[in-house]
């Protein structure tokens, strides 16, 4: 575990230093009440209600939610493939609602990587690990042998080298997958249920890829899943739920009574700027709160009661 703090001080120190300082390192990547309504046959769905999140430069931060609770709806626009119907969305400098055509070319070409659920997604089958690696880099116009060996040994498939992917498991099919996604130096990069497909030791193998390349090269990650298990993986885990941003987990270390590090974690539920919050599903259900609560204000805490007497 101790492993994990180092690996997030270094890549809190990388992205400072990329960042040009501290004082930059605020909302790398915001939305603000972001809105997102789809129209079909006359129905509206309102897939994103108001949702809001902040990630500053350098963290890594895990997604999560239910199916139909707009992950998908969320990422699309992050990755700059939809625009939303009202809201900020703000990435790395660039206005996801206003950007023209040229600049959104720039902005998925050069400022955002991503990595997908399907393994067959990720990479060419035709080509090695490492030409694979290689290849948007040569589209861009550079080409570094070396970075791509470096990217592979960073994410811990130098082995794989020379292997195409039907020579590869599927864990280190997607650790490539990550190489390949910041073979181009972005800014941002979204992983969308990178680890679906793998089982539990191979999607944690995954996850140590994403920290390392997140440590080493100060790149802002977001993960996006429906599992739970994944906040065990990352320091900040925000969960969404019906379109909007219901509550965040955040873990740090910290020395027990013993001297031994441990791994301490806090829920929290989101407060947006007009006050909103949502409680726990499960807090809801134990006390089968509905339609009014009764709210009382107390020094340092409010209670929340059930309205009917
Ligand atoms: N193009 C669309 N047209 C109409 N409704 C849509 C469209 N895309 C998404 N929705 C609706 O918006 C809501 C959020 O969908 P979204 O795909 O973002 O959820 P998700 O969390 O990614 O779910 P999953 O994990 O199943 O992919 C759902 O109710 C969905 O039916």
């Amino acid at each position: 575990m101790s492993d994990l703090a180092e690996l997030q001080r270094r890549a809190a120190e990388r992205a400072a230093a990329r960042a040009g300082g501290t004082d930059r390192l605020r909302g790398h990547l915001v939305c603000d009440g972001l809105v997102r309504i789809f129209k079909t046959e006359g129905v509206e769905v309102v897939a994103l209600q108001g949702l809001d999140l902040v990630v500053d430069r350098g963290e890594l931060l895990a997604v999560v939610g239910a199916s139909g609770s707009g992950k998908s709806t969320m990422l699309n626009i992050l990755s700059g493939l939809d625009v939303p119907t009202a809201g900020i969305a703000r990435v790395a400098g660039f206005d996801l609602l206003t950007m023209n055509a040229k600049r959104r070319l720039r902005y998925r070409r050069k400022i955002v990587g991503f990595v997908w659920q399907q393994t067959a997604r990720n990479l060419l089958p035709y080509l090695t690990a490492k030409e694979n690696v290689e290849l948007p880099m040569t589209l861009s116009g550079g080409k570094s042998r070396d970075r791509a060996m470096n990217l592979l040994e960073m994410v811990g498939v130098a082995h794989c080298a020379d292997r195409r992917p039907d020579q590869m498991s599927g864990g280190e099919q997607q650790r490539t997958a990550v190489a390949v996604a910041v073979a181009n130096d972005p800014e941002v990069l979204f992983a969308d249920e990178p680890t679906g497909e793998l089982d539990e030791a191979t999607a944690s193998d995954v996850f140590g890829a994403l920290r390392t390349i997140n440590a080493e090269l100060g790149v802002t990650i977001v993960v996006v899943t429906h599992d739970h298990a994944v906040a065990d993986q990352v320091r900040r885990t925000v969960a969404i739920r019906d379109g909007r941003t219901a509550s965040e987990v955040r873990r740090s270390a910290r020395t027990g009574a013993d001297g031994a590090e441990e791994i301490v974690s806090q829920e929290y539920a989101v407060l947006d700027r007009a006050g909103r919050m949502q409680l726990p599903a499960g807090f809801v259900d134990s006390l089968a709160l509905r339609d009014r609560v009764k709210l009382t204000l107390e020094s340092d805490h409010v209670q929340v009661r059930p309205g009917d007497e």
